[in-house]
């Protein structure tokens, strides 16, 4: 695209926006000191991030109990304690309540929620607050299912006291909120958000942690200090908390936190100079068996627990076989992938390979795209799960260490139609020679999205099928509302967008969003 349709594109939602988060006065409870007026302070935050997220959350709740907003409410003093109903659970995974014409964020609270809580601050738009005491639980409110002792402290969970099919309801919101709040499309094109694809395992998931530790300010550990916490960041405050468990690990990343954890304390002056953040990733070592075994399967698994962020992690989906170096990006809830990538691979209308019985796909495949482009490939989990049967396959990442991976995993799964190049996504459009019309596009970019340049070239390539895949569900429903408002992109139709749980007990969703060109 030129100088001039960029220019064009200028109001459409991909350009960070400065919010002017608002202004307010600080009161004590019982109305006896005298206020103070606070400075109107501007920020610029970048659209997805959960500020900006939070924000539409807290003018939407306001707006519905017809609420103005106003920058003239008063405030409690830092640590009052207020009485508050939480009414809603924001799409950043905290309870919000509304007091004396305010919003506050109630870190762990559930809707219908009456708890006492105290002040801890106000921001801009809105103010914090920590839970003392829930003295009316809500319904929906199941503390007899938490699974970790560190839980309502720690910042890694939010929601261990949900019901999964509550989490995985209001997971289907905060996408339906975030095409609403950030796509800038009519209604009218975004289709009804689908139910959340539910992780097989909703404990002892995580293939992945990353516990670490603090060090002194100057001068290395010595021996009469202290060992340091290690372990993850509380809520509020947010200090170190020293964690001797992760209940969302696997069983092996666990055993590795104990073992880590006594490495550190019988090493710390020698090994350590400073704080440090250790690696604990999963890895499968797998022997084949003449005969299936009493599960159906034709192997044995042995797990280890890699801390060297250099050595090699391997993984396997089915019997796919991803190998990476520890320390680099890998999806990291191997029990949803199976079922993930086969509903990929369905999305993006590729050739039926292995046929169901009484398929008459044969007819079909004629129609099927040829072609697959996988951007943001990373190590190549798209390009070996869905790359079989077609005549070519790109894969792109800036990330040079993934591409290498990525070649040497396709070849050792036998798609051997695959290219990979290291750069920047956009640098993809340059190289392919086949036509958009019999090509699927996959995206799975980071969580701050496409850059403009990329999104601009693949409305001019113009690819059959694109399939979204993304880990900030804000920034992919602006993305999917730029390519729809261009006018190359008005023929694409938006087929489904459903989020997945690739991290229960938080609250992340990964979105994928499907569209096809029509005409
Ligand atoms: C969420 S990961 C997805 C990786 C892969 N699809 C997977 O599921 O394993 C995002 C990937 O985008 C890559 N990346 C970040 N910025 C990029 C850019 N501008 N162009 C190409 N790749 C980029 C990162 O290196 C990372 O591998």
């Amino acid at each position: 695209m030129g100088e001039n349709s960029s220019a064009a594109s200028a109001q459409k939602p991909h350009d960070l926006k400065r919010v002017n988060l608002g202004s307010y006065q600080k009161a004590p409870l019982d109305g006896t000191k005298k206020s103070k007026k606070r400075k109107v302070h501007t920020k610029e935050v970048k659209e997805g991030s959960n500020e900006v997220v939070l924000g539409y959350d807290i003018k939407a709740l306001l707006s519905s109990l017809n609420i103005e907003e106003s920058g003239d409410v008063e405030l409690p003093e830092r640590d009052a304690e207020i009485k508050l109903t939480v009414s809603k659970l924001s799409s950043t995974g905290e309870g919000l309540a509304v007091y004396n014409g305010r919003v506050y964020t109630v870190p762990f609270g559930v809707p219908g929620d009456q708890v006492t809580a105290t002040v801890r601050r106000h921001n801009d738009d809105h103010s914090v607050s920590k839970i003392i005491s829930i003295d009316q639980p809500s319904p929906d409110r199941d503390d007899s299912i938490v699974g970790c002792g560190y839980f309502g402290t720690c910042n890694g969970c939010q929601f261990q006291m949900l019901p999964y099919a509550v989490q995985l309801e209001h997971k289907r919101k905060v996408v339906q909120r975030a095409f609403k709040n950030f796509s800038n499309l009519p209604p009218e094109l975004i289709p009804e958000i689908g139910v959340t694809m539910p992780s097989p395992l909703q404990y002892g998931y995580r293939t992945k942690l990353t516990p670490h530790f603090n060090g002194p300010r100057r001068g290395g550990f010595k021996e009469h200090m202290p060992v340091p916490n290690i372990g993850f960041f509380a809520k509020d405050p947010a200090y170190v908390m020293d964690i001797e468990d992760c209940p969302i690990g696997t069983d092996t990343v666990r055993d590795g936190i104990t073992e880590r954890r006594t490495f550190v304390k019988e090493n710390l002056t020698t090994a350590f100079k400073r704080g440090a953040t250790l690696l604990l990733r999963e890895s499968t070592m797998r022997t084949y068996l003449e005969e299936a075994g009493e599960d159906g399967k034709k192997w044995i698994d042995k797990k280890l627990c890699i801390t060297d962020h250099n050595a090699r992690s391997i993984e396997y989906i089915g019997d796919l076989k991803f190998d990476n170096p520890a320390g680099s990006f890998f999806q990291n809830n191997n029990s949803i992938l199976e079922s993930f990538t086969a509903y990929i691979r369905e999305n993006l209308n590729l050739p039926v390979v292995k046929k169901a019985e009484g398929s008459t796909d044969a007819t079909e495949t004629a129609a099927r795209p040829k072609y697959l482009v996988d951007a943001y490939c990373g190590s190549g989990l798209f390009t070996i799960t869905c790359g079989e049967g077609l005549e070519k396959v790109w894969g792109i990442d800036v990330d040079k260490s993934s591409i290498e991976s990525a070649r040497k995993n396709a070849k050792a799964n036998n798609i051997e139609n695959a290219d990979f190049i290291g750069s920047t996504a956009e640098d993809i459009f340059g190289k392919l020679t086949f036509p958009g019309l019999e090509t699927s596009l996959i995206i799975d970019p980071p969580r701050k999205g496409c850059d403009k340049r990329f999104l601009d070239q693949l409305l001019d390539f113009a690819p059959k099928r694109v399939v979204y895949v993304s880990c900030n569900v804000h920034t992919q429903a602006r993305d999917i509302g730029y390519i729809l408002s261009d006018e190359k992109g008005k023929g694409y139709r938006i087929d489904s967008i459903r989020g997945c749980d690739f991290f229960p007990q938080t609250y992340h969703v990964e979105g994928v969003a499907v569209m096809t060109k029509i005409d």
